[in-house]
């Protein structure tokens, strides 16, 4: 992973930060290295997810999934952190195994979703760290009754992840169904590396040891300096341009298997950093797609923007053929990688000649590696800003309010206070 500051200097850009200003910081970054490896010494909540890389264990992992290892396709049943980190991993890597990630409950998706599949041949993983999350839960029971429905035998084609109590465990354990369990201190968000995205991985065939190696090789530069460590250069650079006004992130992959990814991102951007009326906003994004939707936007509206570019440095090719078609000839000597790489420069540059902060990360490749590399680096970064901005980035109780009020509307068991404010709502209906 490499990570360019250029374009986030503010003899380029407003907002910006100075070089003087990052060499400051950096006294911070060392304080918070410090923090932030004695959470992972001790493995603290949350710090924990940093260890994945030494603490997953491959092995296991891939003997758990081994009864559903013939699968012709794969559904991931799970949602948030439960289901971005696989979903990223499936989007990013080539697989024989056709993967769906069922997160929502639009019912008409989950329809159609369920007449297309081979049922006989399909694998489930069902991912719920709590286990009582509503949506997970009741897709689970949608798919199961489709299972049975088709005369297919759903415990010998699924595979639950889980804590290590909680309803979805009970009920792995009365249909004695294999279990992987969520590791200890690893919220949703921070678990891709773990049982929670390494399962679908090893139903898919991917190599989940490269994975793993990838998380290492970042895991090994970081240290107490913003300038030795890709990841904490990253982390404190989107800190000190927040500061400065840049209250927007759009991560602007230039990959097409790096568009889930971005939604991967943003809910540990958002999830992590978003407390005590902090945080800066992730906007997913697609380049060069959205260079001709949202760029306008990023170059000439207001000035609190920033964009991570992220790009690989080698791709597969294919070349565009040649035509005689006036005008067009300049393509016919071009390949499409080299296309969207022009298309990726000139985005960079056209944003730091209107003074727009941007920052360049890059992998050598989208594959295991380099995914293994880019989705750790982005926890580190993410920790470090959490230190940083002084919030707490393991925790989510916005969205536990949420939860309970849904929960509590649904007429579940227990107290739902937050049910009642739903029910009080202000009317103000406009027909
Ligand atoms: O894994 P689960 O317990 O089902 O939780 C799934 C998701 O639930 C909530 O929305 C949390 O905010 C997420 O961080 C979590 O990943």
């Amino acid at each position: 992973m490499y990570v360019d500051l250029g374009n986030a200097l503010s003899s380029v850009a407003s907002p910006g930060v100075s070089r003087a200003s990052l060499e400051r910081l950096d006294e911070d970054v060392a304080a918070a290295h410090e923090r932030i490896e004695r959470g992972r010494a001790n493995d603290e909540h949350g710090y924990a997810a940093l260890n994945l890389p030494e603490t997953a264990d491959p092995d296991a992992i891939t003997a758990t999934v081994e009864p559903v290892a013939d699968a012709e396709a794969l559904v991931i049943v799970g949602i948030g952190g439960s289901a971005l980190g696989a979903a990223t991993l499936a989007d990013a890597l080539d697989s024989d195994v056709e993967t769906h990630v069922l997160d929502n409950v639009d019912p008409e998706h989950t329809n159609d979703l369920l007449e297309g599949l081979p049922l006989a041949d399909t694998a489930i993983n069902v991912v719920s760290r709590s286990g009582t999350t509503a949506e997970t839960l009741a897709n689970f029971l949608v798919v199961r009754e489709a299972f049975e429905d088709a005369g297919v035998d759903w415990t010998e084609r699924t595979v639950v992840t889980t804590g290590e109590a909680g309803p979805l465990r009970d009920l792995a354990d009365t249909h004695d169904l294999p279990v992987l369990k969520v590791p200890d201190g690893v919220p949703g968000r921070f678990s891709v590396l773990s049982t929670v995205g390494l399962a679908a991985a090893a139903i898919r065939g991917d190599d989940v040891e490269a994975l793993l190696a990838g998380g290492r090789d970042v895991a090994r530069n970081l240290s107490g300096s913003l300038f030795e460590s890709p990841a904490y250069a990253y982390g404190a650079t989107t800190y000190a341009l927040d500061n400065r006004g840049a209250s927007i992130n759009a991560m602007l992959p230039y990959a097409e298997g790096l568009e889930t990814y971005a939604e991967w991102y943003a809910q540990l951007w958002a999830e992590s950093l978003g407390k005590d009326g902090l945080g800066q906003t992730p906007v997913r994004a697609l380049g060069a797609t959205d260079q001709h939707s949202q760029l306008q936007l990023y170059r000439a509206g207001p000035r609190n923007t920033m964009v991570t570019f992220v790009r690989p440095r080698e791709r597969a090719d294919r070349t565009i053929p040649e035509t005689d078609v006036e005008g067009l000839s300049y393509l016919g000597d071009a390949t499409l990688g080299e296309l969207l790489d022009a298309e990726f420069e000139a985005t960079e540059a056209s944003l730091a000649a209107a003074g727009r902060p941007n920052v360049r990360v890059e992998l050598d490749r989208v594959d295991e590696r380099g995914l293994g590399q880019l989705l750790y680096g982005m926890e580190a970064a993410c920790v470090l800003a959490g230190e940083l901005h002084g919030v707490d980035t393991f925790v989510q109780p916005a969205v536990e309010w949420g939860k309970n009020a849904a929960r509590g509307l649904l007429g579940a068991e227990g107290e739902y206070p937050e049910a009642d404010a739903v029910e009080d709502k202000e009317q103000l209906l406009v027909e």
